[in-house]
């Protein structure tokens, strides 16, 4: 590699004096201590290199990530360094050294030959994993993900082309690219990076979320293992999310214990509070005594203690129940649930489909047709050239105790807004190359420029003709890691789903059922965080907003 320029160094988490050094004293740490053996494979924000130190017979990764030109999203991108470089686990991507240069990040890290778990799934070619090894490797994953929980980060971005085998066989999960540094129990993070075939239901509903959403993205990752394929698959982007958020997916094939199967529904409860904590799934959930057998002799007897200091049952040998909701209540938050998906179901279906809710009665079926009246629809643009840019918009309309709002996803190529509204929205995104603008206040004439000069080219659409663009979005783009912004206010987060405990997902699997499965149960082991502000994504997020006000403004 022939680097010139200035080269910028650390190799731990104290990046700023190593920084402030470098600039001081004019150090050019060189590059060209790396032969270069072959491109791995290409990530969105760059190459992945198979590398060798000249003077060493190790081989590593060089991940080379294009900088950004905003110094927050510069900061963001050194996230990943910083992460990794803190992470130190047996189960995690072995951090070497980084440095920057060109307007590269550059991340040099233990090489995987096993490569990944997406390519091994591919490379069974149908044939299924016997459970033996899914259970070895699931463990392992648990290990790693455990770690990473106790120092208070959340991965957000586990999927099976981000988990890796060494040659060896062993698991390391990597990519911190999406991770995140937490603080203050109570507070809730108001962006989410993640890949949305592996996004908890949470997140597509504008909910809090934490160590739990990890759960969720590592049962599709168990899923994935025991069959092969995706848990939720669909023709669209639009009805997966709505199978991730009703949790509907196809039974796991009949030879595989009651415990996975178990272990599965479980990590799939709608309510991150009914999930498993990664701790509770190698401690005390039923699984665990088939995977106590993977666990390594010093992790084996820890867990063995933390199992003595269980918290004891309540009196009447009960588990805890989750915190009660006023019988009342329930009704209503069951009927607006219900409200919830006919409303969503209604998306793709046609005025037909809407005229069935209107024939019921009571407060619901009145919300659903209100909100049938005002729902938005979906609007997406494609990529242009060979530039990575899609733009989904997607519209869950939601009811809370009769009141309507909007809520409306955007989802950008890691750059995602979501903005909630009353009765109208300005709604803006953009991207690299093409800039959407949505004016629900002036009838919902759609302006969009397309190009590399955004501001420079307008054209304007009709909605039908985004709407179209959307339906034929490319799926496979939903196997990419974004970033999903969700306002800081709580107060519009709170739908229906906040507040009903159960999940409909268990019809498929009733008949494995047991009674302590059916009482009602709560993991106390969340970890409700706050984000640590790494990037303002709230700040840009209203730059954006002031920019699509300023240009309807001109247009009007
Ligand atoms: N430590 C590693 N060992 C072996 N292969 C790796 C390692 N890290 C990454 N790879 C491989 O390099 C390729 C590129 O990975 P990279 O993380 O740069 O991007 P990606 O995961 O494909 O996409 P994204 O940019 O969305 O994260 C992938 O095929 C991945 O399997």
């Amino acid at each position: 590699m022939q680097h010139r320029s200035r080269v910028f160094r650390w190799g731990s988490a104290d990046l700023g004096r190593q920084l402030f050094e470098d600039l001081q004293w004019g150090k050019q740490p060189e590059m060209d201590c790396y032969t270069v053996l072959k491109v791995i494979g290409e990530g969105s924000y760059g190459q992945a290199l198979l590398v060798q130190p000249r003077k060493e017979s190790e081989k590593y990764v060089l991940k080379e990530i294009r900088l950004p030109k905003t110094q927050s999203g510069i900061q963001s991108s050194r996230n990943e360094a910083i992460l990794l470089a803190k992470m130190k686990h047996p189960n995690i991507v072995i951090f070497r050294e980084s440095f920057e240069a060109e307007g590269h990040l550059y991340i040099v890290m233990e090489f995987c030959a096993g490569g990944d778990l997406m390519q091994k799934l591919k490379w069974q070619k149908g044939s299924l994993f016997p459970e033996d090894m899914i259970l070895n490797w699931f463990t392992q994953i648990c290990l790693g993900t455990k770690y990473i929980h106790e120092q208070r980060v959340l991965h957000r971005d586990l999927k099976s082309k981000n988990i890796f085998l060494t040659d060896k066989g062993t698991i390391k999960l990597g990519d911190f690219g999406s991770a995140c540094i937490l603080n203050s129990p109570k507070a809730y993070a108001c962006t989410y990076v993640g890949t949305p075939y592996y996004v908890s239901p949470e997140i597509w509903d504008s909910k809090p979320y934490n160590n739990k959403s990890d759960v969720w993205s590592l049962g599709c990752v168990l899923y994935e293992l025991c069959t092969l394929k995706h848990p939720f698959q669909a023709n669209s982007w639009k009805n997966l999310i709505l199978k991730i958020c009703r949790g509907s997916y196809p039974p796991l094939p009949p030879h595989y214990s009651y415990e996975l199967h178990y272990l599965i529904k479980q990590m799939f409860k709608i309510n991150p509070k009914d999930r498993p904590s990664i701790s509770n799934i190698l401690t005390r959930h039923r699984v665990s005594k088939l995977i106590k057998k993977y666990l390594p002799l010093e992790v084996f007897n820890a867990v063995g203690s933390e199992k003595l200091e269980r918290k004891p049952k309540n009196p009447n040998g009960k588990l805890k129940a989750t915190k009660g909701i006023p019988k009342i209540k329930i009704w209503l938050y069951l009927k607006c649930f219900t409200v919830k998906h006919q409303l969503c179901f209604s998306f793709n279906q046609n005025e037909e489909q809407v005229s069935k809710w209107k024939k019921g009665e009571g407060e619901g079926e009145k919300v659903a047709r209100i909100l049938s009246e005002k729902t938005l629809e979906e609007t997406t643009s494609e990529m242009e050239g060979n530039r990575n840019i899609s733009i989904y918009l997607i519209l869950i309309s939601k009811t809370h105790m009769l009141s309507i709002y909007y809520q409306l996803f955007f989802i950008l190529p890691k750059k995602c807004a979501m903005l909630n509204a009353k009765t109208s929205a300005v709604i803006i995104a953009v991207t690299d190359s093409l800039m959407p603008v949505y004016d629900f206040n002036t009838g919902g004439d759609v302006v969009y420029c397309i190009g590399n000069s955004p501001r420079k080219q307008w054209v304007k659409e009709s909605p039908e003709k985004l709407l179209n663009i959307l339906q034929n979005a490319n799926l496979s783009l939903a196997f990419k890691t974004y970033t999903i912004h969700k306002p800081e206010s709580h107060e519009l987060l709170h739908g229906p789903l906040s507040h009903v405990g159960a999940d409909d997902t268990d019809g498929d699997m009733e008949e494995t059922v047991d009674s302590a499965r059916l009482e009602p149960r709560s993991d106390d082991e969340d970890t409700d965080f706050e984000e640590e502000s790494v990037f303002d994504w709230v700040a840009e997020l209203e730059k954006m907003v002031t920019k699509a006000s300023t240009i309807i403004e001109l247009l009007t």
